[in-house]
């Protein structure tokens, strides 16, 4: 039987899993069996870099940039991705057209000296290279030390074993996805630690106008993920590109309503500035646009210009 789909990832433990769980849905979707859909790894220049600060090396588009080719020459027919990790402004030619239902958004702690992060002990270290987290932890506890942790999920997991660090925060999804939930110690709450926008959503990535897929994937598109990933992404577009503000922006839809909150906080964690908006869920996309704008408002200009 012929393949009807290449799905393109990238080959860490974490992108394999999503993959798999993309193409576990869309077999059970179409009852097509597992060769229908191929499996096509591909390493981007995020995989690559492993030195320095994805911030610094050229961020978000760098685990993505030769996926997204691979989809214009039409090498794969779909690409996998964490939602979190997606530029807000994606190539010509190509568009975020499903959403897989979404799993828990929150981070998780993972601790060696201590199950929580407020029970660590003075100065002790939390390995992190997210400014986001790093930003956070510094809120709640000024005394930690924050060190860089780079790698992806196994590799830090690895260094807090190794004792660099006495703790470290993942997403709670990420580690759901590869089994290894075992390893946390503390969840951390969403109203004090608000996730990135994105975090815990499998975003699939196709070509505009490609009729074939676009059917496939009816099949497996989670509505309310795709309307509260809408927010999160249109509150992202509107303050970043400007800055390197950490932003935390999460949104959640029951009941036929969409609630928002978004977050902006100076790297060393002593300024921050919050948002809440709901509406109706097909206004997602306006509802986070409109609450960029209200937080931009809130906090004023300088705060985006202080901490590049
Ligand atoms: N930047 C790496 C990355 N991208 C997505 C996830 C987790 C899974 C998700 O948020 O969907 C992770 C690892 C982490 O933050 O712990």
């Amino acid at each position: 039987m012929q393949t009807f789909l290449r799905i393109g990832t990238r080959g860490s433990p974490l992108a394999l899993a999503q993959a798999r769980e993309t193409q576990a849905r869309l077999m059970a979707a179409h009852g097509m069996p597992e060769h229908a859909f191929e499996i096509v790894v591909i390493t981007t220049s995020g995989d690559r870099i492993q030195d320095r600060p994805l911030s610094e090396a050229g961020g978000k588009g760098l685990f993505t940039k030769e996926i997204e080719e691979a989809l214009l020459e039409r090498r794969i027919d779909i690409a996998v991705h964490s939602s979190k990790d997606m530029p807000t402004q994606l190539p010509d030619g190509l568009e975020l057209s499903a959403f897989l239902p979404r799993e828990d958004a929150r981070d998780a702690f993972i601790g060696k000296a201590a199950r929580a992060i407020a029970e660590l002990p003075e100065g002790a270290k939390v390995g992190s290279s997210s400014l986001r987290r790093q930003a956070l932890i510094r809120r709640l506890r000024p005394d930690l030390d924050v060190v860089m942790f780079r790698g992806n999920v196994q590799t830090r997991l690895r260094k807090l074993d190794e004792g660099v660090a006495a703790g470290t925060i993942l997403a709670y999804a990420g580690l759901k996805r590869l089994r290894l939930e075992h390893v946390i110690t503390d969840l951390m709450p969403l109203d004090t630690f608000p996730p990135a926008p994105g975090q815990g959503a499998i975003g699939i990535e196709s070509r505009i106008g490609d009729r074939d897929v676009e059917t496939m994937l009816t099949a497996i598109h989670d509505v309310p993920t795709g309307q509260a990933l809408a927010c999160e992404r249109a509150f992202l577009a509107a303050l970043d590109g400007s800055c390197r503000t950490p932003i935390a922006g999460h949104a959640v839809i029951t009941d036929n309503r969409l609630v928002f909150a978004g977050l902006i906080i100076s790297p060393d964690g002593t300024q921050s500035h919050e948002i809440k908006a709901e509406g109706h869920p097909e206004e997602a996309a306006r509802i986070g646009d409109e609450a960029a704008r209200a937080v931009r408002a809130k906090a004023g200009e300088d705060f985006f210009d202080g901490w590049a």
